[in-house]
């Protein structure tokens, strides 16, 4: 099969094509019906099918020979462990805290949420509420407790699940205040918690509300899968809008199933018995994705390090975890090779490993910039294959169909669009682009089988923001261009979203919580270009009239409320009094041109502006 006929199959034949990708997964009962259109060219896949989705990942796999396989591998140089589960082993503990919120009342349909660092039982909370079809809303632990609040009141949990500590390096956080205080602010209550407590920090607990981890297992009846509808929801992932509000992006389980491990046959070449390593948080969609369920799916062995790329020892740590574990793919965001590459340009480190099991190296999250990916094909020698996806797809829209035909690669292009995905550069009001204009990157519906099935409790928000703007297309919110060989290119964002060390953050946000400071009259966030993180973001601030307060003070402060609110994953670490914002003449600020200057690029006076001496003034203050 070449990759032509099997895109072309796949956006020709839709259901056909996802009828027979569907036939390698264990349902409870497989499905008849394989897509149920509603309106706007939006709908459901396998809409009859029973599963479980902890069924396909833990079971099946014991059933089908694998149980004595391992399954999950934990290291974790920042506590010097290395634990691993088998299949039989993983599907023990899992079954067991599926007993545990059982038995306290969480059932089919219930949410739960699961802010931990990256150990075992994250991933074994996970596929415990799968078991139970209960919806997992994962946290990432660098979120501030007000971040954590926002999500408790949107997806309105019966329990939280945690850890008394998470470790950065060597800094030790405290998980529990941080837990206590979300549920404060937040306008609904769980019912209960369950704390894993670390040997680093033992966490007080609240009578009558929080149990220990252990204690519930010790006694804990294993529960059994759940048998759900293909279409009901697996987990709430949220993620940042243009808004502060973050929007929960709901994954079905079903296609999810499905989609997830065709992706490990095509985007990554992966069978049962691999060992896959994405080296990401499973507070994000990589790590949902392809540290917890396509591996397991597809049978492979996955691993869960919880470890910097550098500082855990050193820029040799991913080198030495290929080599322990005996890795065949790997897959992180680029920056963390532009962090290993800072500190072993000549590749040193890596000389020390037997890194021979490795096959190929997949990089995603954010752009591929190119003297990264000849940084890492010069010294690695091996494939390295950029491909480019999001939270709301859950799996890869463009990559190099390496499982089908591997492709020429060309740098800074994700390559080609996967099957299912057919994807459009388009303008504004839905017409082509031209091959290699840039516009758009839209998603002609119906999106594959894996991609959001709506924003938890707000379908309107769904509609409003990924399908009304471009009528008959999934609306990406990126925009790039597809080159007359039909590879696609993506250029970055074309709203208020940016992306910070691979990690997706909301410009408007932050600007929420600058503006919050009692002597800030308005402000603009803009995201500058960063050699390291990619992207960081930077605030020109406006005083109110009389506030006298000194700016580096000021900025320590705004730094500081930005890091509370939201976490130290924001790196917000730089805000500059203006004198005027530069604004259209109806009133709105020119972010781009804003950009523009802060990235040192070329910069025009827009034609709509109030008064274009500003700009100049604004260019000033970067320079300084
Ligand atoms: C394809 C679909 C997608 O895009 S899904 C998203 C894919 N993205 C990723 O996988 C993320 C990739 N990035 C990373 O893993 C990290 O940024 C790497 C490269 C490892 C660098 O880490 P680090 O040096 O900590 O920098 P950073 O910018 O991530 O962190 C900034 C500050 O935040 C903190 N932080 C980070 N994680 C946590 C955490 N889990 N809990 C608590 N705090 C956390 C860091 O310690 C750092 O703090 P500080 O400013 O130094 O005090």
């Amino acid at each position: 099969m070449d990759y032509q006929s099997e895109f072309r199959r796949s956006v020709d034949q839709p259901e056909e094509f996802w009828r027979e990708k569907a036939r390698a997964i264990d349902w409870i009962r497989p499905p008849e019906e394989i897509w149920k259109a509603s309106e706007n060219g939006h709908g459901q896949w396998f809409p009859d099918g029973l599963i479980n989705s902890s069924d396909v990942a833990l079971d099946a796999n014991i059933r089908a020979g694998r149980g004595d396989q391992k399954a999950l591998i934990y290291d974790s140089p920042v506590t010097d462990t290395q634990q691993s589960f088998t299949y039989n082993e993983l599907t023990d503990q899992v079954a067991r805290f599926a007993g545990v919120l059982k038995a306290r009342g969480v059932g089919h349909g219930d949410r739960v949420i699961i802010y931990m660092p990256m150990v075992p039982q994250a991933v074994i909370a996970m596929l415990a509420c799968a078991r139970l079809g209960a919806i997992h809303s994962v946290v990432f632990g660098g979120f501030a407790a007000h971040e954590l609040a926002v999500r408790i009141s949107d997806a309105k949990p019966k329990a939280i699940v945690t850890a008394s500590c998470g470790i950065e390096v060597a800094k030790v956080i405290p998980y529990k205040p941080l837990v206590d205080r979300a549920i404060e602010e937040a306008d609904h209550k769980p019912e209960f918690c369950i704390v894993f407590q670390r040997p680093q920090v033992t966490a007080e607990l609240q009578a009558g509300r929080d149990a220990d981890w252990d204690q519930e297992m010790a006694t804990a009846t294993p529960a059994d899968p759940v048998p759900v509808a293909a279409t009901d929801p697996l987990y709430i992932l949220y993620t940042s809008g243009t808004t502060g509000k973050p929007k929960g992006v709901v994954r079905d389980n079903g296609g999810h199933a499905v989609a997830l491990r065709y992706s490990m046959e095509l985007v990554y070449g992966a069978g049962p018995g691999d060992v896959f390593w994405a080296a990401s948080d499973v507070g994000w969609v990589v790590g949902h994705s392809y540290i917890v369920y396509a591996p397991l799916f597809m049978g492979c062995t996955t691993i869960l390090y919880e470890g910097k790329p550098v500082k855990t020892p050193d820029a040799g740590a991913f080198w030495r975890v290929c080599q322990d574990h005996k890795v065949n793919y790997l897959f992180t965001a680029p920056t963390a090779f532009r962090a290993v590459r800072k500190e072993d340009p000549e590749a040193d480190l890596m000389a020390k490993y037997d890194i021979s099991a490795l096959k190929r190296l997949f990089l995603a999250g954010e752009r591929l910039d190119p003297s990264t990916y000849e940084w890492l094909k010069e010294h690695t020698s091996l494939p390295v294959l950029d491909h480019w996806w999001q939270t709301e797809t859950g799996w890869a829209i463009c990559c190099n169909p390496v499982g089908i035909e591997e492709m020429r690669t060309k740098p800074g292009s994700a390559t080609v669009p996967a099957p299912g995905f057919n994807v459009q550069v388009v303008s504004l009001d839905g017409r082509p682009m031209p091959a290699g204009e840039q516009g758009q990157v839209a998603v002609k519906l119906p999106l594959p089988p894996g991609c959001l099935s709506t924003v938890w409790g707000d379908d309107a928000r769904f509609r409003k923001t990924y399908l009304d703007p471009i009528p008959g297309f999934y609306s990406s919110g990126d925009g790039g261009f597809i080159d007359e060989d039909g590879y696609v290119f993506i250029m970055g964002r074309t709203d208020d979203v940016i992306n910070v060390a691979g990690h997706r953050l909301s410009t408007g946000e932050m600007e929420e919580v600058v503006a919050s400071h009692p002597a800030v009259a308005e402000c603009c966030v803009v995201g500058a270009r960063d050699e390291m993180k990619g992207q960081i973001p930077v605030g020109l601030v406006l005083l109110k009239d009389g506030a006298t307060i000194d700016p580096d003070e000021l900025e320590e402060e705004l730094v500081e409320m930005v890091r509370d609110r939201i976490g130290a994953i924001a790196c917000f670490r730089r805000a500059m009094v203006v004198d005027r914002l530069p604004k259209t003449r109806s009133g709105k600020i020119l972010r781009r041109v804003i950009r523009q200057i802060a990235d040192g690029e070329e910069w025009s006076v827009p034609s709509t502006i109030d008064d274009p001496a500003i700009l100049e003034e604004i260019d000033q203050k970067f320079r300084n």
